[in-house]
């Protein structure tokens, strides 16, 4: 540890550049070096920090994982900064300005004087606090990956009065974006004291393409109960250049992005910018994703609203459906590669008896076929219910299209409207029987719903968990809750892969149990999987992805 902190304190830290010194080093290098080569001046010493905080809790930094990165080598990337400890401890931890930026003053947290925190004993979240990945675990289990505890800190490297916050929303609508955008500027205004913050209009190209929006308590007062976003969002349009330009020349240092995977991936390039640029900015994400496909996280704000909203497309299906003979009512719902939504609906509706998912392929015809179990359904009941998520076989639809979105995301072809279709011809042709098809498609009118009660609160804590981390210095994090506690999540961890159904593990067992439904899946194959290898991303008891 010694040799450790030795190392740490003779780093060396020049100031940071400013934009003048960036742009004409950006300018001289042009047509000679690829802007990665070019000398920032600084020094990047992931780590360096923790290594003398926790030293007495026999913590240490794996160097080999976290290396400094000299101004004459600038990697494409930060090196994930990764703490281990006794039994098998890890701490994937966030970056923080003073890993790169020397000698930054430190600020006394002024929430200690404020009339509705001072009272509350241990209120500080103590810089040692992580919250562990895994919470199901034997005896011998390695203690595994942590994650930083969110909250308010004793110390915060802004004074209230230089924070210049943005907050941006882009990729798609999800039921709670207006919260919290609402308690983000709140947060800053009252538990603070912060007095600028400003709204960019229209997602990632809001930054350099439009004006920009003042926001202060009064003006995002009510906004919580409204759908959408009051700031608008996008897709595609993020230059990376031009954001941080834009965030360097209206001297913002606190950017709060809410969004997505996409989204997530653009804030985390913008971080690495910043950090290039060596600038006192911090840059937080806050996932939103009514998919429910990012990973790490227990869950993403909008999903419950968007799960009790569905319930009244499912129940419209079934009334149609039980009230016509041999009637099928038909309800396509969000999941792009996720079938969160569509599988959460289902069980929570117990009218459904079919529900189809991206991550479960099916197939038609045949024995153990979805032709097959529905006539038996109507000639057990007289009636069904199928629920399909939008990204659900993909792969059986003929003209399969390569076109994409403005943010590369492919479009996909409408499933519900194909299977109705097939269901049809092979009921009237076929089996000449008479069946009674309702479609119905509620997936808009879902996603842009103002958000329930429950996930008010989530999206609340949330945002004041955000506002906690850049206030304490922290960057390059999202902003999420992992088994019940918030949490600071460094970008490589949301970016790297997907959360998705596990079809090999128990909630998706609890459904086929609950509908009754095929799986689809040739039991040998299932078997021969489980032996072969574990499944990648085991399902935990609350629904979501559980690492290795
Ligand atoms: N790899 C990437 N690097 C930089 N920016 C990205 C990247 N991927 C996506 N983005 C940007 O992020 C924004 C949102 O992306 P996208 O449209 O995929 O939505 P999202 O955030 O995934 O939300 P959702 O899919 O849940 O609606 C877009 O402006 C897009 O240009
Ligand atoms: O029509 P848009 O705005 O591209 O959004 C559709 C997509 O957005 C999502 O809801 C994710 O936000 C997907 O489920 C869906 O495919
Ligand atoms: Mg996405």
């Amino acid at each position: 540890m010694d040799s450790l902190l030795s190392r740490c304190s003779a780093s060396f830290f020049p100031s940071p550049l400013n934009r003048n010194d960036y742009n004409q080093i950006k300018a001289k290098s042009r047509f000679s070096l690829p802007s990665s080569s070019v000398n920032f001046g600084y020094y990047y010493s992931s780590g360096c920090r923790l290594c003398s905080s926790s030293s007495s809790g026999g913590l240490k930094i794996d160097c080999s994982t976290s290396p400094t990165m000299s101004s004459s080598a600038s990697p494409e990337t930060t090196k994930p900064k990764v703490v281990t400890g006794p039994g098998g401890y890890v701490l994937q931890d966030v970056p923080h300005l003073s890993d790169y930026i020397p000698d930054l003053p430190v600020y006394t947290n002024p929430l200690q004087d404020n009339p509705a925190y001072s009272v509350v004993k241990q209120y500080f979240v103590h810089v040692d606090d992580t919250v562990p990945q895994k919470i199901v675990v034997h005896k011998d289990s390695p203690r595994g990956v942590h994650f930083r505890r969110a909250g308010p800190r004793q110390k915060v490297y802004f004074h209230s009065d230089d924070v210049h916050a943005c907050i941006v929303t882009c990729g798609g609508l999800c039921p709670g974006l207006n919260t919290v955008i609402r308690e983000i500027v709140c947060g800053l205004y009252h538990m603070y004291g912060v007095k600028k913050v400003l709204g960019i209009d229209g997602g990632y190209r809001g930054f350099y393409a439009k004006n920009t929006v003042h926001l202060d308590p009064k003006v995002v007062n009510d906004i919580h109960k409204r759908g959408g976003t009051i700031l608008g969002t996008s897709r595609g349009g993020h230059d990376t250049s031009k954001i941080v330009d834009s965030i360097q020349d209206r001297g913002i240092n606190q950017v709060y992005i809410i969004g997505g995977d996409g989204t997530q991936r653009g804030a985390s390039v913008i971080f690495e910018e910043v950090r290039r640029r060596g600038l006192k900015v911090s840059v937080v994400g806050i996932p939103k994703t009514i998919d429910n496909d990012v990973p790490v996280i227990d869950k993403s704000f909008g999903f419950d609203t968007a799960v009790e909203e569905a319930q009244r497309a499912i129940n419209a299906a079934h009334v149609e459906a039980e009230s016509f003979e041999n009637g099928i009512g038909l309800v396509k719902l969000m999941g792009r590669y996720s079938g969160f939504i569509a599988m959460y609906a289902t069980l929570a509706s117990r009218d459904v008896d079919c529900c189809l998912i991206p991550e479960s392929p099916f197939y038609l015809e045949g024995p153990g076929g979805l032709f097959e179990y529905i006539e038996r359904r109507l000639k057990e009941n007289g009636h069904m219910v199928l629920v399909i998520a939008e990204g659900a076989g993909q792969e059986l639809l003929a003209e399969s299209t390569s076109q994409k979105d403005a943010s590369g995301n492919k479009l996909l072809q409408d499933v519900a409207l194909w299977v109705s279709q097939r269901i049809k011809d092979h009921f009237s042709k076929d089996r000449k029987m008479t069946i009674n098809l309702k479609y119905i498609d509620p997936t808009y009118m879902i996603r842009a719903i103002p958000s329930n009660a429950s996930d008010n609160v989530y999206c609340t804590l949330l945002a004041q968990s955000a506002v906690h981390g850049a206030m304490a210095g922290y960057t390059g994090y999202t902003s999420g809750l992992v088994n019940g506690r918030q949490t600071y999540i460094p970008f490589y961890r949301i970016t790297e892969t997907q959360n998705h159904v596990v079809i090999t593990d128990r909630m998706w067992a609890r459904l086929l149990s609950s509908t009754n439904q095929p799986s689809f899946l040739h039991p040998k194959d299932i078997i021969e999987d489980k032996f072969d290898e574990e499944p990648a991303c085991p399902l935990l008891d609350n629904g979501n992805c559980a690492p290795n």
